[in-house]
């Protein structure tokens, strides 16, 4: 028989966000934890997500580059370059091997895939587990354009390959990374143009995207929504040589030096032997999971973007903890479904809970920018916080697009929680002046319109009364004779 110590307590499979916390977490439990990894620890949001991006943004802005317009300056672009490259390698130790082994975790360097039942190999050498999570992360979805193979294409994993500015950039796409991206690179100077199938941010408030839909077009962005791409062609033929031209089925051509795709994600799961433990995955390919992360097979839980929920690295840590907690521990918490999301263009717009109005029973109370002194004052006022509320007052979520948006949404997502009424954030003293006051303004605005019922202002106004009465009274007892 084989001795137990040779079977670890939890096998987690990839690196990056949803893997390194939930590795961390089991082994600060006492867990014996083995990580595999195939390639580097830190995954997409560090190497090419979340960090290169918002390094590549707040460049942007800073006007690192030439600016809309003028000739990309090759130089400029380096020194970005040079920005993103040392923004992640800032970050880099709180992702990486030692930060793991710091806290006792094994890292095995290689290609994961499950052999059965509590077996798995890593490059090819078995490992007993009695636990497991994946956290395989996803790669870009390329969508099936004829051509699009020998057209030179990046994608949110390659464009920070590139050495020189894209003189003209086309972007398939119009969710965050189309966004986020494509109002970076008409910042630092190149011709931009969007190709979105349905509208630009498809899961926000509509109001929401046409506010950075003229922010995206003033920074020099061309945006042709519901558009069909027939077909990429590329001058010579070659793969990834020269100038193309992206058609559309309505004739319209754009051309392109590069091309972006920025049309969504496929979850990792090609290779992993998921058939092989019993571990679904739905038409997507995303692996199904139940409120405590766990798979189909009761021995496995998964976590990050590998799963039908969101793709967001607050998510992937967070799920990710809860799962292998679950995993180590033999509890069954369920995860927060909760969940705030920012895209950090400029205005940034960010959201949680709920977001439209969809029934007779709630409400929806927006506080334009151009009544937030601070909006005014930064010139800044196109923009608006809105929150959705039930009968009751009960804050059920919210967007607010606008400069640092991101930054209420904290507390936005805690009065959702808390299940928190608009009288309990309007009774709580925000400092002035902030963007944040928008946030409390539109708090007190709904709180105060409870005022209004008649049945109320019948109460205030007796009241009223009833203290007039006492004052007059006792100002008659105290008058000296
Ligand atoms: C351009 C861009 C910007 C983004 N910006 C934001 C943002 O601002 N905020 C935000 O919240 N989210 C953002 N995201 C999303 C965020 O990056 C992801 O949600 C997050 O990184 C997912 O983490 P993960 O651990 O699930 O997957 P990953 O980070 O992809 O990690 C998976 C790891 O598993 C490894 N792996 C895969 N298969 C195997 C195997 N068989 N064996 C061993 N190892 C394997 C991979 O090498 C990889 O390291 C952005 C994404 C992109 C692309
Ligand atoms: N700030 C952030 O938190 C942030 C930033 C970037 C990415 N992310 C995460 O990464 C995920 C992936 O981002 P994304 O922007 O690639 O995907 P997405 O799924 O959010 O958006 C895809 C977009 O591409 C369009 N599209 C799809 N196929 C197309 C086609 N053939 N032609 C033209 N348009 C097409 C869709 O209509 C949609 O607008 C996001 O959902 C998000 O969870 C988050």
């Amino acid at each position: 028989m084989e001795p137990r110590s040779a079977v670890i307590d939890l096998l987690v499979i990839g690196g990056g966000t949803a893997g390194l916390v939930g590795a961390k977490t089991a082994a600060r439990l006492g867990a014996r934890v083995v990580l595999a990894e195939r390639a580097r620890t830190g995954g997409d949001c560090l190497w090419t997500g979340c960090v290169p991006s918002k390094t590549l943004l707040a460049a942007a802005a800073a006007g690192e580059a030439s600016g809309p317009g003028d000739p990309p300056g090759p130089s400029a672009f380096s020194a970005v370059r040079a920005r993103i490259v040392a923004a992640i390698a800032a970050i880099e130790p709180e992702d990486s091997r030692a930060s793991l082994e710091a806290v006792g975790v094994t890292v095995r360097q290689g290609e994961a895939r499950f052999l059965g039942p509590g077996r798995a190999e890593i490059d090819g050498e078995e490992i007993r587990f009695h636990r497991a999570l994946i956290a395989t992360g996803s790669d870009p979805a390329v969508p099936p354009v004829p051509g699009l193979d020998r057209a030179s294409v990046v994608t949110s994993e390659t464009i920070w390959d590139l050495v020189d500015l894209p003189r003209r950039l086309v972007i398939i796409g119009g969710g965050p990374i189309a966004c986020e991206l494509g109002q970076a690179f008409a910042r630092l100077g190149s011709d931009v143009v969007m190709l979105v199938r349905s509208r630009i941010l498809p899961k926000e408030d509509p109001d929401a995207a046409d506010v950075v839909r003229s922010a995206l077009v003033q920074d020099g962005v061309r945006i042709v929504e519901d558009s069909t791409i027939e077909e990429v062609s590329t001058v010579g033929g070659q793969a990834g040589a020269g100038e193309s031209q992206v058609r559309l089925d309505d004739g319209r051509s754009f051309p392109a030096d590069t091309v972006l795709v920025a049309a969504g994600r496929r979850a990792r799961v090609a290779g992993l032997g998921l058939e092989r433990v019993g571990v679904d995955v739905d038409d997507a390919g995303q692996v199904r999971v139940d409120a405590t992360m766990r798979t189909s097979n009761p021995a496995v839980w998964a976590a990050g973007d590998v799963t039908q929920h969101p793709d967001f690295t607050h998510l992937a840590g967070v799920y990710a903890s809860t799962a292998a907690s679950n995993a180590v521990l033999g509890v069954s918490r369920s995860v927060s479904t909760i969940v705030p999301r920012v895209t950090y263009t400029s205005p940034e717009v960010a959201a949680v809970g709920v977001t439209s109005v969809g029934s007779a029973r709630r409400r929806v109370v927006t506080m334009q920018h151009s009544h937030t002194d601070r909006a005014i004052t930064e010139g800044h006022e196109n923009g608006f916080t809105r929150l959705v509320v039930d009968r009751r007052g009960r804050i059920l979520g919210g967007t607010i697009v606008g400069p640092r948006a991101g930054e209420t949404m904290g507390e936005l997502s805690l009065a959702v929680q808390r299940k928190l009424t608009t009288r309990d954030l309007a009774g709580v003293i925000h400092p002035y002046p902030t963007f944040n006051d928008a946030l409390w303004n539109a708090a007190v605005r709904d709180a105060r319109s409870t005022l209004e019922k008649p049945l109320v202002r019948a109460l205030m106004a007796a009241l009223v009364r009833l203290t007039r009465w006492r004052a007059v009274r006792s100002d008659r007892t105290q008058r000296p004779v």
